[in-house]
């Protein structure tokens, strides 16, 4: 039998897996939320405006109805923005079953809750014991969309990476994987605050030093708060921490790293973001882990200036407390 996908949502990276899926031999159903949007996908197998260039093979179907998409198969990819995956997972509810395989392929945490991606699908299906997991990795869409390589994690057991991995394994997408979950999740998530924060420093012209001073502090500091979470120190090592810290904060394709540099460029938070179609899950997740380390009393000082910086300090200042802090040794958590 042809093995059978469904992905829920329909933005870059939705679209991007779709058509690796598809040229993997899989037969891919994608669930679009807008009726219009999902009228030009049927008719053109082409988003209007992300990744005009990606022309989706026939064996992507497209469908307005959610029942319809989740009765297609029992192996789900999620694949919309962090805030919006309770909301989905609430309208799932009624189909899910123990024999699912859902896999969440967002990058944050739940801005209300500070939850992460399976820990809100758990939330919102206590009774359910399908098998959950998270794709991670230095993945920006437009690339791999491109044809070009890269590699990603999924994490959970290994009876959901042997029934997903195959649906996904095409040539240029190398999947690994990883049984800590929480590790894969945060390191997804907390990787675009350090994004945001070195496409400050960037468009503030502070130098390859710096940046590459922010990547490196920065991911000493997304570990401390993430094994403090449960999550294994070496899997930050990894392709969905280091892995994807380098990828996004070097990449010009990055939105956070984006978000960054207009900070950097004097305009408010909230302009920028209504300037975009485009999710930027660092905002949410800034706060979120901002307020987890106060929790915790978690020394998070890159992402503590992040938080400051959307609410209007000046980058300069932002740089004099950083340079200003305390001595302390570097492996001193
Ligand atoms: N774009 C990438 O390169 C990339 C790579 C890896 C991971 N991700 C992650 O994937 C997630 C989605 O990002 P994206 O880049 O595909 O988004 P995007 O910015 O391209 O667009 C978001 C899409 O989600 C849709 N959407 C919003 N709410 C929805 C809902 N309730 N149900 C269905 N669809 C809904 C919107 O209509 C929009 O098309 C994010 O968490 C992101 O961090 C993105
Ligand atoms: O464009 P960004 O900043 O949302 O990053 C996309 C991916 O997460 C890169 O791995």
């Amino acid at each position: 039998m042809t093995p059978r996908l469904t992905i829920f949502g329909s933005g870059n990276w939705a679209l991007t897996l779709a058509d690796i899926a598809a040229r993997s031999g899989t037969e891919v159903t994608m669930y679009v939320r807008r009726q219009e949007l999902c009228d030009i996908l049927k008719r053109t197998h082409s988003h209007p405006q992300y990744l005009t260039h990606l022309k989706l093979p026939p064996n992507v179907v497209f469908t307005h109805d959610l029942g319809e998409a989740a009765a297609y198969s029992h192996n789900w990819l999620m694949v919309v923005p962090s805030q919006h995956m309770r909301t989905l997972a609430i309208r799932l509810r009624p189909f899910v079953t123990d024999a699912h395989h859902v896999v969440s392929a967002a990058k944050g945490l739940e801005e209300h809750t500070a939850l992460r991606m399976t820990q809100v699908l758990h939330d919102c299906w206590p009774e359910v014991n399908a098998q959950l997991g998270a794709l991670s990795g230095p993945n920006l869409a437009y690339e791999i969309s491109l044809g070009q390589p890269a590699a990603s994690v999924i994490a959970g057991s290994a009876a959901l990476f042997d029934a997903m991995a195959p649906l996904l394994g095409h040539a240029n997408l190398r999947l690994y994987g990883q049984p800590d979950i929480v590790g894969v999740e945060l390191g997804g998530a907390l990787k675009n605050v350090l994004a945001i924060a070195v496409g400050i420093a960037n468009a503030s012209g502070l130098g390859a030093n710096a940046e590459a001073a922010i990547m490196t502090r920065g991911l000493h500091e997304m570990g401390r708060l993430a094994v403090e979470l449960g999550a294994k120190w070496s899997t930050l090592a990894g392709l969905s921490g280091l892995g994807d810290v380098v990828a996004t904060a070097s990449s010009p394709k990055s939105r956070n790293r984006w978000l960054g540099q207009e900070l950097a460029k004097g305009r408010p938070l909230n302009e920028i973001i209504a300037s975009t179609s485009m999710v930027v899950e660092g905002v949410p997740t800034a706060y979120v882990a901002k307020r987890l380390g106060d929790e915790f009393r978690l020394p998070l000082p890159i992402t503590s200036e992040v938080v400051e910086i959307f609410n209007g300090k000046p980058v300069r200042q932002a740089v004099q407390d950083l340079m200003s802090r305390e001595r302390v040794q570097e492996s001193d958590f």
